[in-house]
C-alpha cells in the first residue's frame, strides 16, 4: 500500500496537500538515477551549468508570488517575509550561476627543472542534502546552486513540514533545463532517508542544516564512506548592548533578528546582554514596539508574527516562559500561547523577559520562538565571557558606536557570523557557517562553492 503524509497549514491546521513516501527501493533508486546524472554533468562546460542556473533564477523570479504562498502556508511566516526568503533564496541562485564561470585552478614551481605542477578543481560527486521547515527555499538553493555550478548532483530531502516549496522548486529547476537525473527530491523519515544517505558509497556529500544532535550523527555515520560534510547547526545568538550604542537602532535591530519568521531562524537573536547605564531605557522602547507587533495567519495582511511550527515548539518556548517566571523574571509583554489543540495551531506571543540570569533555561537552550531575555552587565569582559560561554557558535549581534570597542568585540567573540549595528547580516555573498557546535563549512560567497569541490594535483616530469 502507497503510504503519505499530510501537509498541513500551521496557521489554520488545514491540510494543504498530501504527498507519498518513498520507499527505500525508491529513494535507493533516485540514488543511483543522480549518481549516473553525475556521471553526464560533470563533463558539462561552466558557461552551460552557468546558463541552465540563471534561466532556473529567471523562472523563480517569474513564479515568486506562487512560491511565497506556498512557504507561508507550510511554514507559517508572513508573506512579506516569505517573498523576502524567495528574493534571498534566489540570489543565491543567481550568485552561483556566476561563480560555476571562476573555478579556478593554478599551478605551483615545481621543485626540478623538467617537472610542471598542476593544480585542478572537480566536483565531489552526488551530494546529497537535508533541510529544514523554517527556510524551506534558502535553505535549499544555497546548498543545491553552488552543488550544481560545481558540476555535482543533487538528492534533497526536505523537512516532512515543508516539502511543497522544494517540490516547485525542484519543478523549475527541471523547467530550466537542468537534467532529471541530477537533481531529485525523495520524501519520508528524516533518520531512515538519513541513513539511506550516509551508507550509501554513491553519495559524496552530505549537507544539512538543522539540530545540532541530529548533524553530530551525520558527521558519525558518514565517516565510514569519509564523505565531506557541510553542517549548519544550532546556534543561541547572544546581542551584546554598549552604554554608547544608539539605542534605537539597537531596538529596531533586534525585533529584525529576533522576530524573524516568529523567531524560528538559527541565527535569531536570542539572549540580550545591555550595559546596566542603559538597560532601563533599552528595555522599556523594546517592550513597547513588541507589543504592537500583530500576530496571526501570515496571508492575513499587516501580520508580523506567525505560528510556531507545531505543538513541540510550543512546549519549549511556554516552558522557557515559565521557568524564568519561576526564577524570578519580569515579563514585560507577551508571555502567553494562544493555542487551539483541535485544529493544532499554536500561536506565542511577543515576549520580553527583564532580570534574566544565567539559572533560566532560556540562556542555555535554544529558543526557537518569539520570547527575548535581558541580562544587564556591567563591563564588557563580563559581556564577552556570557556570550562565549556556550558551545554555540553561530551567530552574534552587538551594538556600539565606539571603533575600538566594535573591533575589539569582532576578535573575542567566537562566531562564525557577526552582526555590529547590524541585526539582518546574512547575505548569498557572504560565507555563512557556525563555529563551535554550531557547524562545519560555509554556505554563500565563494567558500561556498569550494564545499562542492575537491583538489587534486597533476605532477608533469620527464619535460624538457
Ligand atoms: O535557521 C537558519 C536559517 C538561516 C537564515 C539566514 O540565512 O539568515
Amino acid at each position: 500500500m502507497v503510504q503519505t503524509f499530510d501537509v498541513k497549514n500551521p496557521a489554520t491546521g488545514a491540510v494543504i496537500d498530501t504527498l507519498k513516501i518513498n520507499t527505500k527501493e525508491e529513494v535507493q533508486a533516485a540514488i543511483e538515477s543522480c549518481h549516473e546524472g553525475f556521471k553526464e554533468w560533470q563533463k558539462t562546460d561552466a558557461h552551460h551549468r552557468s546558463g541552465i542556473i540563471k534561466e532556473w533564477f529567471r523562472l523563480i523570479n517569474e513564479n515568486k508570488d506562487e512560491l511565497a504562498e506556498i512557504i507561508t502556508k507550510e511554514s507559517g511566516k508572513p508573506l512579506h517575509e516569505a517573498l523576502g526568503e524567495v528574493a534571498y533564496a534566489n540570489a543565491y541562485i543567481e550568485w552561483y550561476a556566476e561563480e560555476a564561470k571562476r573555478i579556478y585552478g593554478r599551478t605551483v614551481p615545481a621543485n626540478s627543472p623538467n617537472k610542471n605542477i598542476i593544480i585542478k578543481k572537480q566536483p565531489v560527486g552526488l551530494v546529497a542534502g537535508i533541510t529544514p521547515w523554517n527556510f524551506p527555499a534558502a535553505m535549499l538553493t544555497r546548498k543545491v546552486a553552488p552543488a550544481l555550478a560545481a558540476g555535482c548532483s543533487f538528492i534533497i530531502k526536505p523537512a516532512a513540514e515543508t516539502p511543497l516549496t522544494t517540490m516547485k522548486l525542484v519543478e523549475l529547476a527541471y523547467a530550466a533545463g537542468v537534467p532529471k537525473n541530477v537533481f531529485k527530491a525523495v520524501n519520508g523519515s528524516g533518520s531512515e532517508i538519513g541513513s539511506l544517505f550516509t551508507d550509501s558509497p554513491l553519495v559524496r556529500k552530505i549537507t544539512f542544516t538543522g539540530s545540532t544532535p541530529v548533524g553530530k550523527s551525520l558527521i558519525e555515520n558518514s565517516a565510514a564512506t569519509v564523505k565531506h560534510v557541510s553542517m549548519e547547526l544550532g546556534g543561541h545568538a547572544p546581542i551584546i548592548v554598549c552604554g554608547d550604542a544608539d539605542i534605537d537602532i539597537a531596538v529596531d535591530q533586534t525585533i529584525a533578528s529576533k522576530f524573524r519568521n516568529a523567531g524560528q531562524t538559527c541565527i535569531c537573536a536570542n539572549r540580550l546582554f545591555v550595559h546596566e547605564s542603559v538597560v532601563d531605557e533599552f528595555s522599556e522602547k523594546l517592550s513597547a514596539k513588541v507589543a504592537q507587533l500583530k500576530v496571526g495567519n501570515g496571508l492575513e495582511e499587516n501580520i508580523q508574527v506567525g505560528p510556531l511550527i507545531n505543538k513541540k515548539a510550543y512546549e519549549k518556548v511556554s516552558g522557557q516562559a515559565e521557568n524564568a517566571r519561576g526564577l524570578g523574571a519580569e515579563i514585560l509583554c507577551g508571555g502567553k500561547g494562544i493555542t487551539d489543540d483541535e485544529k493544532e495551531t499554536y500561536f506565542f506571543e511577543p515576549t520580553v523577559i527583564k532580570n534574566a540570569n544565567q539559572e533560566m533555561e532560556i540562556m542555555s537552550e535554544e529558543t526557537f520562538g518569539p520570547l527575548i531575555p535581558i541580562q544587564s552587565f556591567t563591563d564588557i569582559e563580563e559581556a564577552v565571557e556570557l556570550a562565549n560561554s556556550l558551545p554555540f557558535g553561530l551567530a552574534a549581534y552587538y551594538f556600539t558606536n565606539d571603533y575600538r570597542t566594535g573591533l575589539y568585540l569582532s576578535d573575542q567573540l567566537d562566531f562564525g557570523v557577526i552582526g555590529w549595528n547590524d541585526g539582518a547580516p546574512s547575505a548569498a555573498h557572504a560565507p555563512f557557517g557556525g563555529l563551535k557546535e554550531s557547524g562545519l563549512g560555509k554556505e554563500g560567497g565563494p567558500e561556498g562553492i569550494e564545499a562542492y569541490l575537491d583538489t587534486k594535483y597533476l605532477s608533469i616530469g620527464n619535460l624538457i
